[in-house]
C-alpha cells in the first residue's frame, strides 16, 4: 500500500485476484463478488491497446496539478479514469468485444483553476510536499513533470454513487492502463512491476456529493453501473478489504529470499494461483456458512411463530416441562347412555346430573342444590368411566379425564398443581364434567407414607378444589373407585363426594343385552342365542363380555369362518374361565376313556337330578390345569339357593368320582377328582356353619371353627362327612340305574370330544347322533 502522509489516506483495494484475472482474461473480464458481477465491458474510460498509456506520465502531471484541481458537486477526483474530456472523440473500440482502452495521447486531464486540496481531503499538504512525497515513495514517476501540452482537462464522474464515494473499484482501468491488453507477454511480470506504480489505488477521500440519488440515476449508463454496484454492505467491505499488504509481501519475500530473475515469473505464478484458490475457497466457504445461517435463522423464526401461533404446539410444550401440565377437555358427543348396557339403575340416577348440566336454571329457581361430586363404585370394568363420559355426551359439555394416579407424584407440589391445574381449566370451561378415575389413588386416607410422600398435599388441595365452587357453578366431578372403603372420609362427607352409584357386575339380563350390543358390532349368525352366553358367564364385568365376543371375532378369522357362531362364542368363554386349550397335549386313550366316563358321570347326575342345574356343556378337551369339563348353566342369575340344589350340586360333583369307582373299581381310582371333592365339601361346610341346614347343629353359623371347642368341630365334621357320604351314594344309585346311557356318553365322548346340551340329551335319549 502507497501511504501518502497522516492526513492523505490512500486506499489500496483491488484484491490480486483481481489482477490476475484480468491479466488471464483480458478482453472480457468479469468479476464476481458475491454475486455482484462487474464486467469491464461496461466501463467507458478506456483506451485503444495499440496506444498504451504511460501511468508514469499520468500520474505525474495528476499530482503536479493537485493544487489545481477543481472539483465539482459531481465531479470526482479518480486518477487519470476519471478525468475524460471528449471521449467521444478520443475513444475508440479496441475489438468487438467493447473492450475501450484509453489513450493517453488524445486524453487530456482536466484541471480546472477553480480547485483546491481541501475538496480533496489535502488541505494540509503544500505543493513542493506532494511532490516530495510522490518522489520518494514513486521515484522517477514524476520525472517528466512538465506537462504536455496534448493534454486537456475532462471531467467526468464516476458511474455510481459508491465509486464516487469510495472510489477504486474499477480495477480494469488500471489494468488496461498498464497496457496488459496489448502485452500479453509481458504477462504477470509487468502486472507485477505495474503494482509499484498503481496510481489508481491512492485516492484521497474527504468530500461527498450532495447530488440527489435520484438525479444520479438519471443517464442510462450511471442506472447500469449503480445496480451493478448496489451491494450489500458485506460486498463492500470486502471490496475494500485491504489486500495492498499482498502485494507488498511478495515483493518483498522475492528480495528477502534473493529469488533469482529467472524464476520470478515461476514465482509470481505460483503466489497468484495460490492465493487465487486461497480466495476461492474463502469464498466458497463464506457462501456456504452465510447459506447455513440463514436457513438456520429462518427456521428458528418459523419455530418460534409456532410456538406462538399454534396452541396445539404450546400446550405441548407445557405438558412435556411436566411440572405445569395442561389439561385438554374432551367432547363426548359420541358417548351416550345408549352405549351403557346392563345398568339401568346407575344410569336413572346419573340421568338427573345430566339435566342439571343441560338446564342448571331449571334447578337453581327452585333453590335446590345438587352434588358437587358423584362417586361410582363397583368392580372393575363394570362400566363407571363409560357411564361418566356418557354423562357429558348426554349434556354435551367438556369432558375432563384424569386419573388419580396421575396426582400421586414423588415431587412436592406437582400432584397440588396438577389438581389445580383441572379445575382452573374446569371452571372456565363450565358447564362440564371433571371425572377423576381411581379416585382412591388420590382421595386415600391420609397415611403418612414413604411411598407417597405429598399425597395428604394432593387430597387438601383436591378438597380445597371442590370446596372453592358454588354447587350449582357447572362443574360436576365424577369420581370411580373399586375401593370405596378406602377413600378419605373427607371426601365422602355431605358437599364433597356425596351422592354415591353403585355400579354392579351385570346380571344375566344385562350380560345379554352387552353381548347383544358387542355382537352387532361385527358379523354373527343370527341364531346365535347370546342368553346362553350370558347365562354361562356369571360374574363376568361388561369389559368381559366386550372381550369375549371380540375373542369369538378372533376365533372366527383364524378359522377362516365368515361370521361368528355360537361355537365360537362357546370357545371363548371357556378360554377366559378356564384357560386356553391344550390341543398340543398328547392323552393316552387309558386316561381319555377314565376322563370320558369321569365327565358323563358328572353329566348324567346333572341330568337325572331334578334339583340339579341344566347341563350346557361336556368335553374331554384339556383346557388350562383341567382335562375335562361339565359346564351347568343355571336358568337365570339365583339369588338364593334352597337345600335341594345345594344336595344337587354336591351329587353331580360326586359323580365323577362314583363313574371311575363303578368303571375301573376302587384300585384304579384317580387323583381328577380332587376339585370335586373341594367343591362338594364347601357346600356341605357352608350348610352346616352357615346356612343353619344341619338338624344335630341347628340354626346357628359357625365362623371361626378354630376357635370351637373339640366337640363341636367334631360334630360339626361329623356332619359334613354324613353329607358328602350320602351324597356319593346318591350319585352311585344314579350312575347304577343309567349305566347303559352313562356308557353311551363316555363313548359320545371318545369320538366327538365336544358335546353341546343337545347333544347330550340326543346320546341320552338313545338317538344317533349327527356325523359332524
Ligand atoms: N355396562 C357396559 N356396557 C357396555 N360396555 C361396557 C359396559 N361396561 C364396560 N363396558 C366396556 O368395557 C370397557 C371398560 O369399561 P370402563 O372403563 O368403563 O370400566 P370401569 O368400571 O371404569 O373400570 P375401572 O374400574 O377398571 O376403571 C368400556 O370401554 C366398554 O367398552
Ligand atoms: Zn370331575
Amino acid at each position: 500500500m502507497f501511504s501518502l502522509s497522516n492526513t492523505v489516506q490512500p486506499q489500496v483495494t483491488i484484491p490480486l485476484s483481481h489482477l490476475i484475472n484480468a491479466f488471464h482474461s483480458p478482453k472480457n473480464i468479469s468479476v464476481s463478488v458475491s454475486g455482484v458481477s462487474v464486467s469491464q465491458n461496461q466501463h467507458r474510460d478506456v483506451v485503444p491497446e495499440h496506444e498504451a498509456p504511460s501511468s508514469e506520465c499520468i500520474f505525474s502531471d495528476l499530482l503536479a496539478n493537485l493544487n489545481t484541481v477543481s472539483v465539482g458537486k459531481r465531479k470526482i477526483f479518480k486518477g487519470y479514469r476519471a478525468m475524460v474530456t471528449e471521449p467521444e472523440k478520443r475513444m475508440k473500440k479496441s475489438d468487438t468485444t467493447e473492450n475501450w482502452h484509453i489513450c493517453p495521447e488524445s486524453f487530456s486531464l482536466s484541471i480546472p483553476p477553480s480547485l483546491n486540496l481541501k475538496d480533496l481531503g489535502l488541505s494540509e499538504l503544500k505543493i513542493g510536499q506532494i511532490d516530495q512525497l510522490v518522489e520518494n515513495l514513486l521515484p522517477g514517476l514524476c520525472k517528466g513533470k512538465n506537462i504536455s501540452s496534448r493534454w486537456h482537462t475532462s471531467h467526468v464522474s464516476a458511474q455510481s454513487f459508491f465509486e464516487n464515494k469510495y472510489g477504486n473499484l474499477d480495477i480494469f482501468s488500471t489494468l488496461r492502463s498498464s497496457c496488459l491488453y496489448g502485452h500479453h507477454s509481458r504477462a504477470l511480470q509487468s502486472i507485477c512491476s505495474d503494482l509499484r506504480y498503481w496510481p489508481v489505488f491512492i485516492q484521497s477521500r474527504g468530500f461527498k456529493t450532495l447530488k440527489s440519488r435520484t438525479r444520479r440515476l438519471q443517464s442510462t449508463s450511471e442506472r447500469l453501473a449503480e445496480t451493478q454496484n448496489i451491494a450489500p454492505s458485506f460486498v463492500k467491505g470486502f471490496l475494500l478489504r485491504d489486500r495492498g499488504s499482498d502485494v507488498e509481501s511478495l515483493d518483498k519475500l522475492m528480495k528477502t529470499k534473493n529469488i533469482p530473475e529467472a524464476h520470478q515469473d515461476a514465482f509470481k505464478t505460483g503466489f497468484a494461483e495460490g492465493f487465487l484458490k486461497a480466495q476461492a475457497l474463502t469464498q466458497k466457504t463464506n457462501d456456504s456458512l452465510r447459506r447455513t445461517r440463514l436457513i438456520l435463522f429462518i427456521l428458528l423464526l418459523l419455530g418460534i411463530y409456532g410456538l406462538l401461533k399454534n396452541p396445539f404446539l404450546s400446550v405441548r410444550f407445557r405438558t412435556t416441562t411436566g411440572l405445569d401440565s395442561a389439561v385438554d377437555p374432551v367432547q363426548m358427543k359420541n358417548v351416550t347412555f345408549e352405549h351403557v348396557k346392563g345398568v339401568e339403575e346407575a344410569k336413572q340416577e346419573l340421568q338427573e346430573v345430566v339435566e342439571f348440566l343441560k338446564n342448571p336454571q331449571k334447578f337453581t329457581v327452585l333453590g335446590g342444590k345438587l352434588p358437587k361430586g358423584i362417586l361410582l363404585v363397583g368392580p372393575p370394568g363394570t362400566g363407571k368411566t363409560l357411564l361418566a363420559r356418557a354423562v357429558a355426551g348426554e349434556a354435551d359439555v367438556p369432558f375432563y379425564y384424569a386419573s388419580g394416579s396421575e396426582f400421586d407424584e414423588m415431587f412436592v407440589g406437582v400432584g397440588a398443581s396438577r389438581i389445580r391445574n383441572l379445575f382452573r381449566e374446569a371452571k372456565a370451561n363450565a358447564p362440564c364434567v371433571i371425572f377423576i378415575d381411581e379416585l382412591d389413588s388420590v382421595g386415600g386416607k391420609r397415611i403418612e407414607s414413604p411411598m407417597h410422600p405429598y399425597s395428604r398435599q394432593t387430597i387438601n388441595q383436591l378438597l380445597a378444589e371442590m370446596d372453592g365452587f358454588k354447587p350449582n357453578e357447572g362443574v360436576i366431578i365424577i369420581g370411580a373407585t373399586n375401593f370405596p372403603e378406602a377413600l378419605d372420609n373427607a371426601l365422602i362427607r355431605p358437599g364433597r363426594f356425596d351422592m354415591q352409584v353403585t355400579v354392579p357386575r351385570p346380571d344375566v339380563k344385562g350380560r345379554t343385552e352387552i353381548l347383544k350390543w358387542y355382537l352387532n358390532k361385527i358379523k354373527f349368525d343370527q341364531s346365535i342365542d347370546p342368553e346362553i352366553i350370558a347365562r354361562g358367564t356369571v360374574g363376568f364385568s361388561g369389559a368381559e363380555l366386550e372381550n369375549l365376543v371380540n375373542q369369538a371375532a378372533l376365533k372366527a378369522a383364524v378359522d377362516g369362518k365368515e361370521m361368528v357362531t355360537m361355537k365360537e362364542l362357546e370357545f371363548s368363554k371357556d378360554k377366559i374361565l378356564m384357560g386356553p386349550e391344550r390341543r398340543s397335549v398328547e392323552i393316552d386313550n387309558k386316561n381319555k376313556t377314565i376322563t370320558a366316563y369321569h365327565e358323563s358321570g358328572h353329566a348324567i347326575i346333572a341330568y337325572y337330578t331334578k334339583d340339579a342345574m341344566p347341563i350346557n356343556k361336556a368335553t374331554i378337551m384339556p383346557r388350562g390345569p383341567t382335562l375335562g369339563h361339565v359346564s351347568l348353566l343355571p336358568e337365570n342369575d339365583r339369588w338364593n339357593e334352597t337345600r335341594a340344589q345345594l344336595l344337587a350340586q354336591m351329587d353331580v360333583s360326586m359323580g365323577g368320582r362314583v363313574a371311575e369307582e363303578l368303571i375301573f373299581g376302587t384300585d384304579h381310582i384317580t387323583t381328577g377328582a380332587s376339585s370335586d371333592f373341594d367343591n362338594a365339601t364347601k357346600i356341605a361346610k357352608r350348610m352346616v356353619t352357615k346356612f343353619g341346614m344341619s338338624e344335630k347343629l341347628g340354626v346357628m353359623t359357625y365362623s371361626d371353627t378354630g376357635k370351637l371347642s373339640p366337640e363341636t368341630q367334631s360334630a360339626i365334621e361329623q356332619e359334613i362327612r354324613i353329607l358328602l357320604r350320602d351324597s356319593y351314594e346318591r350319585a352311585k344309585h344314579i350312575l347304577k340305574t343309567h349305566a347303559k346311557e352313562h356308557k353311551n356318553l363316555a363313548e359320545a365322548l371318545l369320538t366327538y370330544e365336544t358335546l353341546d346340551a343337545k347333544e347330550i340329551q340326543i346320546v341320552l335319549e338313545g338317538k344317533k347322533l349327527e356325523v359332524r
